[in-house]
């Protein structure tokens, strides 16, 4: 037990696109005895590349960063940025950088793969995602095609959170929340697709035992890292499930998540099927359902606006009718792989004021579209939005998603909850308890709360039109 602390300490790491952020958490309380964050790189030149052992080294560091509070903790669980496809070798060495989430390469591998087997609403139905370039199965058909050597001395294939759950226990365990965004875990079976797997050439041997909700990993076995020899490791989770976890969501209750991608979802007891491919039908690490629609240009690409304009990212107008679209990377939601930014209705008296907030309302804007599929029908519509990620802490951010949702806002006061939820998992594991309802007996989702105020419509308007009209552009 901590020094000071009521209960045993747990620790919850959040290995994302930038960094992991690493906390050591009163199992009891919730209180947050100590945190650390070490950053990562991404290159990949056209794509979207991370070593994995940078997050191992990251992790160590941000551990490190703990003190000696991580050195007591009886628990740990890790969530990671989902679909990353790690490639490990028979010696368990990667074999190459891993694809990431973000790497629009894959797009001719996704159409074909829905193509190929039986079109976006077979896919939806059985898989529970059509399988778009984000998802680790259409970034192994691309190593395939394009690297069939580095598919070929591929013994394993890891996802980043059970990649690091593996160094940690040096057993391959992953589970159903995040296993749910490869395209070969099966929704409708709760299983691996043998048929998928067949397809495209992966042998089952190669993947992780999919953990059952509540069930552990192993022990720490790791020696280089600065946590107890034996102590309780969680299966830990996709990042977005393990926030859900730290928010002790309920079904229905949504959540916009503003990070390196921008993120909505809600917990539901039905299994979704979009057809659309928007709404992405994952499993959360419960055992219910966690639909989510996900794009790609969020807080880096309204930053990297900012500094082209020179202005700090608070430094907004309001009142101008200029219109952007700012998908810098391609876009996931709506589909376009292959787009880049677009800007509409530029006039001399436009000010860069007004082209910085015309950025954050089309980052805003493709979330909110998609917020209506991801909600169940029987959702009520002035539920508050909880609003999480780096983004939650600008104001700018926030009223954006308050003028354009016309929604109640929660920002809850429990910062980093991607990494809360992975405690809240570990604490669930030692203590015997659902973790959702170990976050909320911490009570991480009560922060400041925003009213609604009138939907800006014609702002919608004029962005929906320009994306209908730019359509040919964006298709590019
Ligand atoms: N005070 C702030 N105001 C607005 N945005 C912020 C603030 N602090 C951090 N951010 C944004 O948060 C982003 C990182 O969010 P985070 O959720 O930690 O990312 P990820 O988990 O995807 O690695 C950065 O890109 C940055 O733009
Ligand atoms: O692809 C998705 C969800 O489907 C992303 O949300 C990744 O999970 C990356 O998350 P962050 O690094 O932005 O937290």
């Amino acid at each position: 037990m901590g020094a000071q602390s009521a209960g045993p300490l747990v620790v919850g790491v959040d290995s994302s696109t930038q960094s992991t952020k690493a906390l050591v958490v009163d199992a009891a309380t919730g209180a947050v005895v100590a945190r650390g964050q070490a950053p990562h790189t991404v290159g990949g030149g056209a794509g979207k590349e991370s070593d994995p052992a940078q997050w191992w080294r990251a992790l160590g560091e941000a551990l490190d960063r703990c003190g000696d509070a991580a050195r007591q903790a009886s628990a740990v669980s890790v969530g990671g940025q989902q679909h990353g496809l790690v490639t490990l070798d028979a010696a368990g060495e990667p074999v190459r950088p891993a694809l990431l989430w973000n790497d629009v390469r894959p797009a001719p591998q996704s159409e074909r793969l829905i193509a190929e087997l039986g079109g976006a609403r077979a896919w939806a139905e059985r898989v529970g995602i059509v399988p778009r370039p984000a998802f680790t199965v259409a970034k192994w058909a691309w190593l395939r095609e394009h690297e069939p050597a580095a598919a070929a001395a591929t013994a394993a294939v890891r996802l980043p959170h059970d990649y690091l759950t593996q160094r940690l226990t040096g057993e391959s365990v992953t589970d159903r929340g995040d296993a749910s965004g490869t395209g070969w875990w099966a929704s409708s079976t709760g299983a691996y697709d043998p048929e998928i797997l067949e397809h495209i050439g992966l042998s089952p041997e190669a993947l992780p035992r999919v953990a059952l909700p509540g069930e552990a990993a192993g022990t720490v076995h790791a020696g280089d890292l600065p946590l107890p020899h034996g102590a309780l490791v969680a299966a830990g989770t996709g990042d977005n499930m393990a926030a859900a976890l730290g928010l002790g969501l309920r079904p229905g209750q949504p959540v916009l998540s503003l990070g390196t991608s921008g993120t909505v979802y809600a917990v539901s007891t039905h299994r979704p099927a979009d057809p659309t491919g928007t709404v992405a039908g994952f499993a959360d690490a419960r055992g219910d359902w966690l639909p989510l629609a996900c794009t790609l240009n969020c807080t880096l690409a309204v930053d990297r606006v900012a500094a082209l304009l020179g202005r700090d990212r608070e430094a907004v107008e309001g009142g101008g009718e200029v219109v952007m679209l700012p998908f810098l990377d391609g876009e996931r939601t709506p589909n376009l792989p292959g787009a880049s930014g677009l800007v509409h209705g530029l006039r001399h008296d436009t000010t860069a004021g007004q082209l910085l907030q015309a950025a954050y309302d089309g980052a805003v804007f493709a979330l909110l579209q998609a917020l209506d599929r991801v909600l169940d029908a029987d959702a009520a519509p002035d539920t508050p939005l909880l609003l999480i990620g780096g983004g939650a802490k600008g104001v700018a951010w926030r009223e954006t998603v308050r003028r354009l949702s016309g929604r109640p806002v929660v920002v809850p006061r429990a910062r980093e909850l991607v990494a809360l939820g992975a405690a809240a998992q570990a604490a669930g594991l030692l203590l015997e308890e659902d973790p959702a309802a170990v976050a909320r007996r911490w009570g991480t989702a009560r922060g400041a709360e925003y009213e609604a105020q009138p939907r800006d419509g014609a702002a919608r308007d004029r962005l929906a039109a320009t994306l209908t009209d730019g359509g040919a552009l964006l298709r590019r």
